[in-house]
């Protein structure tokens, strides 16, 4: 390995090193009944459910979120969903699920840590999703321009967003200036904007057209908006002194209606954003 090539996780990642999702995979696949998990997506979640009994893996997105997903992924419809952030499978699968179920045709999983990609990939292929789930390693904004410029995503249709939390609105502003941002077709689904939070990328989807032009007056953005979110996540993944791999110029004609999801109970919610009009 080069040795510029910065290992997995790096500092300040939350799965701190201490293997537990190495461990979830073999507690998975140590089960007796293996053969009847194989091809069951929900005997798959159950299981990380049992793992997180005792270990708790922290990162995942969690039943009661999960539920306000599956709905809209209901709703929605989606032929294909883009998710920022795979982890180890569980919304990948989970949303996976509820894709090929509605009809859809493709999920594709955008995870940056090879570990955690290589683990994902044997879930998903234990549940049985192999064929439908695509975990595509690296980056998330150089992930994004390749699916664009490969033509092997045309549009945005539905989008999770749950990985670097200062790159939430720098990657929607790059699928916009590429013009992958549809009116009346793009949702976005945004999780953890309560807890920790993410300011900017709230401040961003609910301003105005108005709003949004006066900002774009000071030209590309070329750094990452870190305010109001809590240090710890700032130096999580890509690390402080990181920066967006393009210019992102966004989209202010673009309007949005956006409304927060939060389930009873939690302290989290998703927000939810769709893209109705453009203006000229
Ligand atoms: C909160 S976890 C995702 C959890 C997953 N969506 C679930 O619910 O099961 C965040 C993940 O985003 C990944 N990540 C962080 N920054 C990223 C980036 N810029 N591009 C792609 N993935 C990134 C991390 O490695 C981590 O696995």
């Amino acid at each position: 390995m080069a040795d510029h090539v910065a290992p997995h996780p790096r500092p300040g990642d939350r799965s701190r090193d201490d293997g537990k999702e190495l461990r979830l995979l073999h507690f998975i696949y140590g089960q007796p009944d293996l053969d009847e998990i194989r091809g069951n997506p929900q005997r798959v979640l159950d299981l990380i459910h049992k793992f997180e009994e005792t270990t708790r893996l922290s990162m995942n997105v969690g039943a009661g979120k999960g539920k306000v997903m599956t709905d809209l992924i209901a709703q929605v419809k989606p032929q294909t969903m883009i998710e920022l952030g795979g982890y180890v499978g569980y919304s990948a699968i989970l949303f996976g699920d509820a894709v090929r179920r509605a009809g859809g045709k493709r999920y594709f999983s955008l995870e940056l840590n090879p570990e955690f990609a290589a683990i994902a990939n044997m879930l998903i292929e234990l549940a049985g999703l192999r064929d439908f789930v695509r975990i595509i390693i690296g980056r998330s904004d150089r992930s994004l321009h390749k699916l664009f410029t490969s033509g092997e995503v045309t549009q945005i249709e539905l989008m999770f967003l749950d990985h670097y939390k200062p790159a939430y609105t720098t990657d929607l502003m790059l699928c916009e200036q590429l013009g992958k941002i549809i009116p009346g077709v793009s949702v976005l689904a945004a999780d953890n904007v309560l807890r920790p939070g993410n300011p900017p990328y709230l401040e961003y989807v609910r301003s105005t057209v108005e709003q949004k032009r006066e900002a774009a007056k000071k030209g590309p953005v070329t750094s990452y908006n870190k305010e109001g979110i809590p240090q710890r996540l700032v130096e999580s993944f890509l690390g402080d002194e990181d920066r967006p791999s393009f210019e992102m110029l966004g989209n202010p004609n673009l309007v949005y209606e956006s409304t927060l999801h939060q389930p009873e109970g939690l302290q989290d919610a998703i927000e939810v954003t769709r893209c109705v009009r453009i203006r000229e």
